[in-house]
């Protein structure tokens, strides 16, 4: 395993080398030397080299930014005899372009010119100063506002055969920490529930042990050394960041895999930043078992964040994100992609709620939460020294808000007395930000009028002179007028010829003789006295040090600025929490929802429920009513077996109660009239078709590998959506699939199952199964028209209607015809011959597994990786570098055999 990372390790020194030895042997230019150098701390890196106004990228830089940006490629010059590929991207615009790259998954390192021009001989110091890469944005411009940019680190520890994976993230932009460990089966899960932008792997589960979950998710990979994923060097690191001395605080002491996944993290954000992270000082540990388990496939097919075609609306999200913020609505987001199992928490949100409602606070309360700003993000932004004047001052309106917020705020119930407390402004900070933050401050440093007036007398000193300016030169105007007798002489100032005496051509004879000549215009003439150089050195330099003086006090503030950040960001997430419940307050009142009850026994009981995003999408278009239907499941009724036509409702209905149980879970009121639940440890589903060309999945594949996943993992607490499974192969094969796997679910897992098929086989599935029902979606005929009703009935439905609904798509009569004549023999047949099959027998007892021969000599594995090294030299796919690859490792196999 070793072998590969030692290979590529020695080819990137290899690399180093190369590129030192070329600078050292001075063939390239200077300017080129100090590039190459640069080049040789970010190989994997797009390096934006500032030269003037622009940023420049060179050689196989410039190709790849070429392709990825269509910027134009071109050569300039010549450095070690060979000419100089470059393309650039101007500095105004780069943002620009950085957010392209980071969607495309690339890093840039952006190498600033940081000394003095002409101070040194050779070429500008330049040096790198930031790294952007997806997961480590933390620009306003390149992030979204209502979701987190997480960057995940991910460590394997265990056997191949059984690995412990662990996973530990960051929201660098927010300052958010978490940990988690996991096996092989919860991963997709996790990585669909965090979608991080960017995740850090070693070399091995790069390439060799690189799970299919990963390679599902599509993220981009970051490759780091393998001594970076070290368990007792992300234990200390973690316990440095959060300044404590053991991590048992935060119940992290046991999470070996995660704290080498915390060490990787740690280090690469620190990295990228250049600094060190003091916005971060909290740690969030997951426990798989604390959450409501939701699949992949369960957050797609439910379309909870996004469409099945990938839109973002309408979802569950969409409809329910009212927030006023960003910070809202990215909360709201975590609560939906990491629900409890435990019920409290949700109890005491579904309390806040309903005081809210009771209290008429709703309204009030959401009105003074779009004058706040993201306080988590400001406070994050002020440690890492990113943070802009505009945010400052939007902190500073926002704490000024806050007493009036807080009155909003009732303090009945725990949750609403808890957040009414931490709204509590912090005077002193509150007090600075006033008293240091100009009331409307320009939207970058560099342009001066960030310090408010009154803050500090050295840059209102400096200010005085620079505004003084236009009174010194109107007096002084009119003053040469008088004494030359010029009437239309004019003494101005622009900003690449500084002060001047402006005299037309007409008039220069009358010019004085200590008036020395700057510039000739066509038709006048510009000077310069003493005196007007003595006061323009003065202005300027009064101009330069108030800029200057403005930048040394920003960054004196934002000194001040950072004992307090951890409350700041306190404040941010009661501040988002207070947003959130007022959102789903809102929208329960809106959408007419109720408050779930939660009890101990096991039941899913919902009366009257409603799809909430049917329904919305129904209302919108004015297409009709959704039609209410009551769902009940409990200890002695545990598997529903619907049937009826398609577009009869089966999805719907099957949706519409996995969502209210996500959204009882949240904290959320839901759309019914009434709803009971017991405990709930997962919402599985199997709904659809869809296939993984890209990891060579046919659409049945798919199918039964989500169905497999689903019987290893229900319990009889999960709730488990199966929609017409085995439809995607023959017939015979289907039903006998569908009949096994709903045994299964009935008699092994025993769990809460909705089973829609169109098998109408299994309508006899209850009658040998105590626990399943049939229930039915209605449906009225009239000679060949169907017309659906939606509502859910018990018993089986009395026939199929394919043919009636393949009528009502525009089907050509002929067809409809034939369909119809085929059918019709095919149902005599089927009588003729029909023959008992017990489809739900209870299987076979497995065959015992064949002893291994005693005999069998132990596997031998350096034997076993010789085989794998020389299986890569396949000429079918042999590459240049998979051959360098096995030849490299064979050379390491043969240097560690005995013989
Ligand atoms: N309860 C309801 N009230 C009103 N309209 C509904 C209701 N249920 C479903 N519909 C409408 O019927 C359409 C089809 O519903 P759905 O996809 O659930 O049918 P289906 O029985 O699962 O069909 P198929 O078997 O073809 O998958 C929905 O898009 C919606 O517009």
């Amino acid at each position: 395993m070793f072998s590969n990372e030692i290979v590529r390790t020695a080819r990137k020194i290899y690399a180093i080398r190369k590129t030192t030895m070329n600078v050292l042997s001075n063939s390239h230019t200077p300017m080129m030397q100090q590039y190459l150098r640069i080049k040789a701390d970010f190989p994997d890196t797009l390096v934006f080299y500032r030269m003037g106004d622009f940023y420049e990228l060179f050689y196989d830089d410039a190709r790849r930014a070429n392709q990825l940006l269509d910027v134009t490629l071109t050569t300039r010059g010549q450095s070690a005899g060979e000419p100089v590929v470059m393309a650039g991207v101007p500095v105004h615009a780069v943002e620009n372009y950085l957010a392209r790259l980071i969607r495309l998954g690339e890093a840039v390192a952006i190498a600033e010119q940081v000394g003095e021009v002409g101070a040194s001989k050779g070429p500008v110091e330049r040096k790198v100063v930031r790294v952007v890469t997806p997961g480590t944005v933390t620009d306003t411009e390149l992030l979204d506002e209502r979701r987190d940019t997480r960057l995940l680190a991910l460590a394997v520890r265990g056997p191949a055969a059984q690995p412990v994976y662990g996973l530990a993230w960051l929201a660098l932009a927010s300052g958010q920490l978490g940990l988690t460990e996991c096996g092989e089966r919860e991963l997709a899960a996790w990585l669909s529930r965090l979608a991080p932008a960017e995740v850090l792997v070693s070399g091995e589960l790069h390439e060799e042990r690189q799970p299919l979950a990963l390679r599902q998710a599509g993220v981009p990979l970051t490759s780091r050394p393998h001594w970076q994923f070290d368990p007792a060097l992300g234990e200390r690191k973690l316990r440095e960041q959060l300044k404590v001395a053991h991590l048992a605080g935060f119940n992290a002491q046991d999470l070996h895999a995660a704290h080498a996944a915390a060490s990787a993290l740690l280090g690469y954000a620190e990295h990228t930043q250049g600094r060190a992270l003091s916005h971060v000082s909290t740690l969030t540990v997951e426990r798989a078992h604390a959450l409501l388990e939701l699949p992949p496939a369960t957050l797609r097919n439910l379309e909870i964040l996004q469409t099945l075609k990938g839109e973002t609306a309408p979802t569950l999200l969409s409809l329910l994100d009212s927030c006023r913020t960003g910070m809202g609505s990215r909360m709201l987001r975590q609560w939906l992609t990491h629900p409890p199992r435990e019920r409290e928490p949700a109890r005491r949100r579904h309390e806040a709620i309903e005081v809210l409602q009771a209290t008429h606070a709703v309204e009030p309360l959401r009105e003074a939460l779009r004058q706040v700003s993201d306080v988590q993000r400001t406070s994050a932004r002020a440690a890492l020294r990113q943070v802009r004047p505009r945010e400052l001052a939007g902190l500073r309106e926002t704490l000024a808000v806050l007493p009036e917020l807080r009155r909003q705020v009732p303090e009945d119930g725990a949750l609403l007395a808890e957040l009414h407390a931490a709204l509590t402004p912090d005077a002193a900070i509150a007090e600075l930000l006033h008293r240091a933050v100009a009331p409307e401050p320009a939207v970058l440093l560099r342009d001066g009028g960030v310090i408010a007036a009154g803050f500090d007398p050295d840059l209102d000193e400096l200010r005085a002179i620079s505004s003084n300016c236009d009174a010194f030169l109107l007096e002084m105007e009119a003053r040469e007028r008088l004494r030359t007798g010029i009437p239309n002489l004019r003494v101005q100032y622009n900003k690449v010829h500084g002060f001047y005496i402006e005299v037309t051509t007409g008039q220069v004879d009358k010019v004085p003789l200590n008036y020395q000549r700057r510039q000739t215009l066509k038709n006048a003439e510009r000077y310069i006295t003493p005196e007007l150089k003595a006061f323009e050195d003065k202005a300027l330099s009064a101009q330069e040090r108030a800029l200057a003086r403005e930048k040394w006090l920003w960054e004196q503030l934002l000194d001040a600025l950072q004992p307090h950040l951890a409350a700041l960001a306190e404040l941010g997430r009661a501040l988002a929490s207070l947003d959130v419940l007022a959102a789903l307050a809102e929208r329960a009142r809106t959408l007419d929802w109720c408050r779930p009850d939660f009890v101990p026994q096991p039941c899913i009981e919902i009366e009257r429920g409603r799809h909430p995003v049917v329904e919305a999408r129904l209302a919108e278009s004015g297409a009709g009513s959704f039609i209410p239907n009551d769902c009940r499941l409990d200890a002695a009724r545990r598997m529903l077996v619907i049937t009826g036509p398609n577009m009869g409702g089966k999805s719907t209905f099957m949706r519409q109660v996995a969502l209210t149980v996500l959204l009882a879970a949240i904290g959320s009121f839901v759309p019914a009239a009434r709803c009971r639940l017991g405990p709930v440890d997962a919402i599985h589903t199997r709904i659809g078709a869809a296939d993984d060309l890209a990891n060579a999945q046919s659409t049945f594949m798919m199918e039964m590998t989500e169905a497999a996943a689903i019987l290893h993992g229900a319990t009889e607490h999960s709730l488990v959506l199966m929609d017409e499974i085995g439809r995607g192969t023959s017939t015979f094969d289907g039903l006998a699939l569908a009949g096994a796997i709903a045994s299964h679910l009935h008699d092994r897992n025993r769990a809460f199952a909705l089973f829609a098929t169109h098998y109408f086989e299994l309508t006899e599935f209850p009658a040998t199964h105590r626990q399943a029902l049939n229930m039915h979606v209605s449906a009225a005929e009239s000679g060949d028209d169907i017309v659906f009703l939606h509502a859910i009935e018990p018993g089986p439905a009395s026939r199929s209607y394919g043919v009636q609904v393949a009528r009502l798509a525009g089907m050509p009569p002929a067809v409809l015809r034939q369909a119809r004549q085929t059918l019709e023999q095919l149902e005599a047949q089927k009588h003729a011959h029909e023959t008992q099959i017990d489809l739900f027998a209870t299987p076979p007892e497995p065959e015992p597994e064949p002893a291994p021969a005693a005999t069998a000599p132990p596997p031998d594995p350096l034997a076993a990786e010789v085989l794998q090294a020389l299986r890569a030299l396949d000429p079918d796919t042999l590459t240049p570098r998979s051959a360098l690859d096995a030849l490299y490792q064979l050379r390491a196999l043969a240097a560690r055999t005995p013989s």
